[in-house]
C-alpha cells in the first residue's frame, strides 16, 4: 500500500497526461449533470459505479404466498443505473426503499438533514468518435496501436451509449489495463539451486546496475547470500558503478581488468559463488547495441563458460528496459530475445516520464513475466510488479 502511493506520484507524468487528456474528451461533447453526495463522504465528485457491460435483469418481485396475514408493502421498481440517486445509495450502503427514492427527494432529504451536497459532474456519452480519441490518447502514453485498440474495445463492450465521467472511464481503463498485464506479473522465480545464476542484460543506460543493485540488497535482506559479476569489462565506470551498490547492499563485487575477456570473469564469479555457498550469483552484462554481433558472441559465450560448471545456468536472463525509451522497449525486447533467452523483464524509470505506457504494449505483445518495476535511483526504489497498483497508478485512478 505505501509503495502504491510511492508509485502513483512518481508516474505523475504517465497520469497527469491521461488525465489532461481525459479531461478534455469528456468536456467535448459531454453535459454537466448535477449529483447529490454525502457531506461526510471526502469522494469524488462523481464515483457513479461504472455501468456494467451488461444490464442487469430488473428484479421481479415475487408475490410471495405469505401464511402470515402481513401486507408488506413491496418496493418501487429500481431507477435506472446511472442516475445520481444510485449513486447516493451505494455511498449510503444496501439499496433500501427510501434511499431508492427519486432525485429531487433524495437530495432534498439530505439537505434536510444537512447532509447532502449538489455537485456537477460532467459525462459524455461512449460512442465511437470518444473511442476513437480515448484509442490516440493511449498511443500517445505510449501503448502502442494494438493495444490502446485491445484497451478500448474492451472498455466499450456492452457500454456503447452509456454516459461516462472521468473518474469513470479512469477506473474502467485500469481495470482493462490490469486484465491485460495480471498474466504477465510474475515475481523472478527463487530456485533451490545454489547458486542460482542471474544474467542481467540491456541496452548501455537502461539501468542494468542498478536494477542488480537494488536486487542484491533486496535478496540480501531476505536472507539470500549474493555475488555479483561486474561483467561489463569494456566500462570501467560501470565497473566502478557496480562496485559503489555492491558497497551498497552489502554484497561482494567480482570485477576484472578494463578490456579483459567478460566470460572469464563470468567462469571466475561462478567458482567462487560455488565456493562461497553463495545462493544466487547476479552477472552484469555490456549493452553496447550498435555491434550486435559482438554482444550476441559475448552473451553467448559467458552461457556456454557458466555452462561448464551448471548445465542449467543461467537460471534467469533478466532484461533491463528504460520507460523513457518509450515505444523503443519494444524493439529492444526482439533484439535481446534473439541474443538471448529472456526470461523475464524488469522496467526502470517510470518515474520522470509520460511514456509509462509502454509497459502495458509489452505485456501485451510478448507475454514475458514483468519482475518489477523501478521508480527512482534509491536503493529501495525497485517493486515487484503489481498490475492493478501499476495500472491504477498510470491512469490516475483512486
Ligand atoms: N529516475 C530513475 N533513474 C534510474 C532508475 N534506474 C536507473 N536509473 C538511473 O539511470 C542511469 C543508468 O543506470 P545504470 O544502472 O548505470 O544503467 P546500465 O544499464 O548499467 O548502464 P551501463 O552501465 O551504461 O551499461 C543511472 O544514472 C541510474 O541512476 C529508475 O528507476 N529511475
Amino acid at each position: 500500500m505505501a509503495f502504491f502511493k510511492k508509485l502513483k506520484e512518481r508516474m505523475f507524468k504517465s497520469s497527469s497526461k491521461i488525465d489532461e487528456g481525459l479531461d478534455a474528451i469528456v468536456n467535448d461533447g459531454g453535459e454537466e449533470e448535477e449529483v447529490v453526495t454525502e457531506a461526510l463522504a471526502h469522494t469524488q465528485p462523481a464515483p457513479n459505479p461504472i455501468p456494467e457491460p451488461e444490464p442487469e435483469p430488473e428484479p421481479e418481485p415475487e408475490p410471495e404466498p405469505e401464511p402470515e396475514p402481513e401486507p408488506e408493502p413491496e418496493p418501487e421498481p429500481e431507477p435506472s443505473v446511472s442516475t445520481p440517486v444510485k449513486f447516493d445509495v451505494d455511498l449510503a450502503g444496501p439499496l433500501t426503499e427510501e434511499s431508492a427514492a427519486p432525485t429531487e427527494k433524495k437530495g432534498l432529504l439530505g439537505r434536510l438533514f444537512g447532509g447532502g451536497e449538489a455537485k456537477t459532474v460532467i459525462r459524455r456519452t461512449l460512442d465511437d468518435e470518444m473511442l476513437e480519441q480515448l484509442e490516440e490518447l493511449l498511443i500517445t502514453a505510449d501503448m502502442g496501436v494494438e493495444t490502446a485498440l485491445r484497451v478500448t474495445a474492451n472498455m466499450a463492450e456492452g457500454r456503447l451509449g452509456k454516459k461516462l465521467s472521468v473518474v469513470e472511464i479512469k477506473q474502467l481503463m485500469a481495470q482493462e489495463v490490469a486484465q491485460i498485464m495480471e498474466p504477465v506479473a510474475r515475481p523472478m522465480p527463487l530456485y533451490a539451486k545454489k547458486p542460482q545464476v542471474v544474467l542481467v542484460v540491456g541496452v548501455n543506460g537502461a539501468g542494468k546496475t542498478t536494477t542488480i543493485g537494488k536486487l542484491a540488497s533486496q535478496f540480501r535482506a531476505a536472507g539470500k547470500k549474493v555475488v555479483i559479476a561486474a561483467g561489463d569489462t569494456f566500462r570501467a565506470a560501470a565497473v566502478e558503478q557496480l562496485q559503489v551498490w555492491g558497497d551498497r547492499a552489502g554484497v561482494p563485487v567480482l570485477t576484472a581488468p578494463e578490456g579483459s575477456d567478460p566470460a572469464s570473469l563470468a567462469f571466475d564469479a561462478m567458482t567462487k559463488a560455488q565456493e562461497d555457498g553463495a545462493d544466487l550469483l547476479m552477472i552484469d552484462t555490456a549493452g553496447r547495441l550498435q555491434n550486435r554481433t559482438d554482444l550476441m558472441e559475448e552473451l553467448s559465450k559467458i552461457v556456454r563458460v557458466i555452462r561448464k560448471k551448471d548445465p542449467d545456468a543461467p537460471h534467469n536472463t533478466l532484461l533491463v528496459l528504460d520507460a523513457t525509451t518509450g515505444q523503443n522497449a519494444v524493439q529492444q525486447v526482439k533484439v535481446f530475445q534473439e541474443l538471448a533467452d529472456v526470461s523475464g523483464l524488469v522496467m526502470t524509470k517510470l518515474d520522470g516520464t509520460a511514456k509509462g505506457g509502454v509497459l502495458v504494449a509489452l505485456a501485451d505483445k510478448f507475454g514475458l513475466p514483468i519482475h518489477a518495476i523501478g521508480v527512482g535511483e534509491q536503493i529501495d526504489d525497485l517493486a515487484p510488479f503489481d498490475p492493478e497498483e501499476f495500472a491504477a497508478a498510470l491512469v490516475g485512478a483512486e
